[in-house]
């Protein structure tokens, strides 16, 4: 069986050795660069043919089109634009395809998870205090967003002529710079967080290899928010034992004459990706995140923490909902008087009264007791930071208006006619397709009321 890799990782070159002892395997591995080659090379130069430079889409392609049976991705996580290319190419001509991941670190629920670099810089613009970035080179530049970057941001990188230049380059001046080859120990981090008083440090993902979860105790132990930048997608994918195991028991003639047909997923469709879904656009053939529950709210408690234009949104979409609703804010904004007076009147026509109350002043922890749901919707990032930490200490679900990332549950788009509900999310990626969405459903079950 002939087997590509695309091996640029630490798992991808312990993935080639392994499959290189196969005496009926035949392992071609393509890395980027000769450096990659050489590392590859050094054990492995008889069993395995190694091709080094970084290909384009078309070059993919036709080298996979040249017969290989399986293309093994072991890019690294960050490199998605790589990743979506072997995704296409298999796609094309129909190669079966597996994604070799990283096993993910595990972080403590007590960090702070962003999306990508821009949620990072708006993250650390809503705090203070010195931090120290992790992250590497390429994407400093996007971190000089953050207000008073020069003074507040520290840079460990690579102890490379080209990297402290352009670090220099973007401001970061010597003293604001840490230029040393990772992965550091728990002890390293510790040492330099107290050192430059950070109150956060960013990093991303790296996995084991890159040292994550040292940083993730270092962070612990010297009471530094650690942020970590996610993946630029949840990606699913097979850790270095399942591909083994998945490449092991293929039948020993692989899967030649089985080509056009998709691979079968049916066992884990999460790990394996077959032609037929990475040919779609990029979100379409993705699995979703979000599974709508519906809550029954009869007599539950939902606490607002704020008055404004979100906590009003929101006020008016759960007035239609049998809860209890307290809402706590210093100033509560007379559209919001006025949906409850509104909403009241129209209750006690029909005979019963919505359970609701304004209390208007600070919020105080108290507000959370016998709360079955919370909404955080004030404009004080600190105060909407706490009230979500409070309430996951009480295992209480929190809404914080704010920053996604901090929310059990999303607000969805709601859309209530007769008997039906619906409830609208674009899974937290973009609140003005939700709005289209909810906007669509609510047309399109005008129509089913009036037929
Ligand atoms: C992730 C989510 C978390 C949560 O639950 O809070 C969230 C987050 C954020 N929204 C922001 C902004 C706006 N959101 C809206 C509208 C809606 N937002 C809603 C839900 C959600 N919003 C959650 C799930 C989203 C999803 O499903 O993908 C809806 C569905 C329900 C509702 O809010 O009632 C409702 C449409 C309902 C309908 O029309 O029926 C508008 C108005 C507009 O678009 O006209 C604005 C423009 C500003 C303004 O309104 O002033 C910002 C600031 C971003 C920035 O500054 O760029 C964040 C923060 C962030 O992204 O981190
Ligand atoms: N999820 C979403 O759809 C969106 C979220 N936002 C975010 O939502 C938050 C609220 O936005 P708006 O309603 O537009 O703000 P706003 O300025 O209209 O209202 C803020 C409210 O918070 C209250 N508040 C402030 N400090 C308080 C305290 N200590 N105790 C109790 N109440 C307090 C104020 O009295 C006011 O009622 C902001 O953080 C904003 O960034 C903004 C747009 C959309």
């Amino acid at each position: 069986m002939n087997i590509l890799v695309f091996a640029g990782t630490t798992e991808g070159r312990l993935l080639v050795e392994q499959l290189a002892k196969r005496a009926d395997f035949q392992v071609c591995a393509c890395v980027a660069t000769e450096y990659g080659r050489d590392i590859l090379e050094q054990d492995l130069s008889d069993q395995v043919e190694v091709k080094a430079g970084r290909l384009q889409l078309t070059e993919m392609q036709e080298l996979i089109a040249g017969g290989f049976d399986w293309v093994v991705d072991a890019t690294h996580p960050y490199a998605t634009a790589v990743t979506e290319n072997i995704q296409a190419a298999c796609a094309a001509v129909q190669c079966p395809y597996l994604r070799l991941l990283r096993e993910r670190t595990e972080f403590g629920e007590d960090c702070i998870f962003v999306e990508d670099t821009e949620a990072a810089v708006r993250y650390l613009n809503t705090t203070v205090g010195n931090v120290l970035l992790t992250t590497g080179s390429k994407e400093l530049k996007s971190y000089g967003q953050v207000a008073d970057y020069q003074e507040r941001l520290y840079a460990r990188v690579l102890p490379m002529e080209q990297v402290v230049k352009s670090c220099i380059q973007l401001g970061f001046s010597g003293s604001h710079l840490i230029c040393m080859q990772g992965p550091f120990s728990k002890e390293m981090n510790v040492a330099m967080l107290k050192q430059l008083n950070c109150t956060c440090m960013v990093t991303k993902d790296t996995g084991a290899a890159g040292g994550a979860y040292e940083k993730y105790q270092a962070a612990q132990e010297a009471g530094t928010t650690l942020v970590v930048v996610g993946r630029a997608q949840e990606e699913k994918g097979l850790t270095l034992q399942q591909v083994l195991e998945k490449i092991s028991n293929l039948p020993a003639d692989g899967c030649k004459g089985k080509k056009g047909q998709a691979v079968d997923n049916s066992e884990n469709i999460n790990d394996t990706v077959s032609s037929e879904s990475i040919s779609q656009s990029p979100g379409r053939g993705a699995l979703a995140e979000w599974f709508p529950l519906f809550v029954n709210l009869t007599g539950k408690r939902v606490v607002i923490v704020g008055g404004g234009k979100i906590a009003r949104r929101r006020i008016e979409t759960l007035l239609q909902f049998s809860c209890q609703l307290r809402i706590v804010a210093s100033h509560i904004s007379e559209e919001i008087r006025k949906a409850v007076q509104l909403e009241e009147g129209r209750q006690t026509a029909g005979g019963s009264h919505p359970d609701c109350r304004l209390l208007e002043r600070p919020f105080q922890p108290s507000d959370l007791l016998d709360a079955d749901f919370v909404l955080a919707a004030t404009n004080n990032r600190e105060l909407n930071r706490t009230i979500g930490k409070l309430c996951r200490e009480k295992a209480i679900p929190v809404n914080v208006a704010d920053v996604k990332e901090e929310c059990d549950f999303y607000f969805p788009g709601i859309i209530i006619e007769g008997m039906l509900v619906a409830g609208v999310t674009a899974q937290g990626q973009s609140h003005s397709l939700a709005k289209k969405g909810s906007a669509a459903v609510r047309k399109a079950w005008k129509d089913i009321e009036n037929r």
